[in-house]
């Protein structure tokens, strides 16, 4: 009887015990939130490693949305350094290899470089439906046994004397309950609430994106990406999928004419459509003439932040994001999901805190390569791509499309940083450099006037403007010493499988 009993007691004391031990004899080993485009890419990486990984996702549904359509050279090297290169198959994702670029009746054409010898991965794009690549990602995480993915929303993290031990959330029965785990990673995307218990960094809405697809189409050169410097911002097309055309543009708060009365439609049909190329124009009024659903999504800038709780890792959109119009969101996650994978790969326990504290202070210091210079030219290239009648900002708005359009050195050089093929941000700053140089040159051509010598300094003011709050967020050794980016390129960039 006392035998028994003793047992009993045990037992009981098992499951009374703080979190963190329960967690050690049978949970999982993390607790993700969200399966979305980083949550299932991570929950593969881990479970590939052997940890046991609990996935929770609000809406286990294929998404429908207006983000994450394009994935550049390099986050395709991302994907196939994770082994989730297949998941871009049978999604009828089109092929991208060059940026076709709109100017004043003028066009350029810039293909990725093929010839980047540092590179060890096809030079080209992919454009899918997001909702399709998010499906295949979550089966192919779900087809490993330690992955356990479950239909369920997280309502708030569960924390202990600054350590977080897991979660609450209200499972696919309308049930509340809870889940712990040593390491907690949140995931949940550019909405997310959850951050705020670990960090208290806001996101910055620069603009919003307008969209709507024309369906059975085909655009002319179904391999380029569209983008026409327009007013008051850009206007980009490219081909979704084999049969449907991505129309879309950029519009500023306050600037958004309303969906429901019809204005929207009559703005795209009167004001857009005549800057739109004849050659595309005739797709762009089809999706509007047909009643295609038109979408408006907020493009947010948000830094990243460290936080200071233990246990937990914040990930994605909800750690850190740039202006999509460089469509790279992403690659970074991919990129940082490779770092972390790696850096966590010695640990055998993940409750350990200190020791993940310190992976997260590295994951921090070895992304910047990637995320600095993603960051920094998404600010910039925004910038530019919105028209303006200031004479400076129009010049380097010129700059940047004569510079691309030169060919050559400088414009592979730059297309090679857009698609993630070379992350080195000092050589951003050449690039940013050159284009303000050569914007000077036509402000004082064809000679210096007094007028034209104020707005080549409120140019370069202008530069500076766009670079010195990206050196001060992101770390000014981090972005200006290039032994970080070649640590980088070596461990992440070269062909071989981590
Ligand atoms: C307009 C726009 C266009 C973009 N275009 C591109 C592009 O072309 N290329 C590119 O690389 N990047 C692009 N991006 C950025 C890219 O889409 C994101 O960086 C990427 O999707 C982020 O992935 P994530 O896993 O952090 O979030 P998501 O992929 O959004 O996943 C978050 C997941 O969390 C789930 N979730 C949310 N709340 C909860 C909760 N409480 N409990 C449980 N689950 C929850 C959601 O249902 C979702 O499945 C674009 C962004 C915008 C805004």
């Amino acid at each position: 009887i006392s035998h028994v009993s003793n047992r009993r007691k045990k037992t009981t004391k098992l499951t009374d015990t703080t979190a963190g031990q329960e967690i050690r004899y049978g949970g999982p080993d993390v607790i993700i939130v969200g399966a979305g485009v980083g949550g299932s890419a991570l929950a593969y990486a881990l479970a590939k490693d052997g940890r046991r990984v609990h996935v929770i996702e609000r809406d286990m549904s294929e998404p429908v949305r207006m983000m994450g359509e394009f994935m550049q050279p390099g986050g395709r090297l991302m994907l196939a350094k994770l082994g989730l290169q297949d998941c871009l198959e049978e999604i009828d994702a089109q092929k991208s290899t060059c940026l076709s670029l709109y100017k004043d009746g003028e066009k350029a054409v810039v293909p990725f470089p093929v010839e980047d010898n540092n590179f060890p991965y096809e030079p080209t794009g992919r454009t899918f439906h997001n909702g399709r690549f998010v499906q295949r990602l979550r089966q192919k995480a779900s087809s490993l046994p330690n992955v356990r993915l479950e239909e369920g929303t997280v309502k708030s993290l569960i924390e202990e004397k600054g350590v977080i031990k897991g979660v609450t959330y209200k499972n696919s029965s309308g049930e509340e309950t809870t889940a712990f785990a040593p390491l907690t990673v949140v995931c949940k995307g550019c909405f997310s609430n959850l951050r705020r218990s670990l960090n208290n960094n806001d996101a910055e809405v620069m603009s919003y994106q307008v969209g709507y697809i024309s369906k059975n189409c085909q655009l002319e050169e179904p391999e380029y990406l569209h983008l026409v410097m327009a007013k008051p911002s850009f206007t980009m097309m490219y081909q979704l999928s084999s049969t449907e055309v991505r129309c879309g543009l950029e519009l500023f708060p306050g600037q958004i004419p309303s969906i429901a009365n019809g204005d929207m439609t009559n703005f795209l049909r009167n004001t857009m459509a005549p800057q739109v190329p004849p050659k595309l124009r005739k797709i762009f009024l089809q999706g509007i003439d047909e009643g295609a659903q038109i979408k408006v999504m907020p493009t947010k800038r948000m830094a990243a932040t460290l936080s200071d709780k233990k246990g937990a890792i914040v990930l994605g959109d909800a750690f850190n994001m740039r202006h999509p119009s460089i469509a790279s969101g992403m690659m970074v996650l991919l990129s940082d999901i490779l770092i972390l994978r790696r850096l966590l790969q010695p640990l055998e326990y993940l409750g350990d805190t200190n020791k993940v504290s310190e992976v997260i202070k590295s994951f921090y210091v070895i992304r910047k390569p990637m995320s600095a210079t993603v960051n920094t030219l998404g600010t910039a290239f925004s910038q530019v791509l919105i028209a303006s009648t200031d004479k400076a900002k129009e010049a380097m708005r010129q700059g940047c499309y004569d510079y691309l359009s030169s060919g050559g050195f400088g414009a592979s050089g730059l297309m090679a940083l857009l698609g993630g093929m070379n992350p080195r941000p000092l050589s951003l700053i050449y690039h940013l450099f050159v284009v303000t140089l050569s914007a000077t040159v036509q402000l004082l051509s064809p000679f210096p006037s007094p007028l034209g010598i104020w707005h080549s300094l409120r140019l370069f003011g202008l530069s500076m403007k766009l670079l010195v709050p990206h050196l001060k967020a992101e770390g000014i050794s981090q972005m200006l010493f290039p032994a970080y980016a070649a640590v980088y390129r070596k461990t992440y960039m070269t062909a071989t499988t981590i």
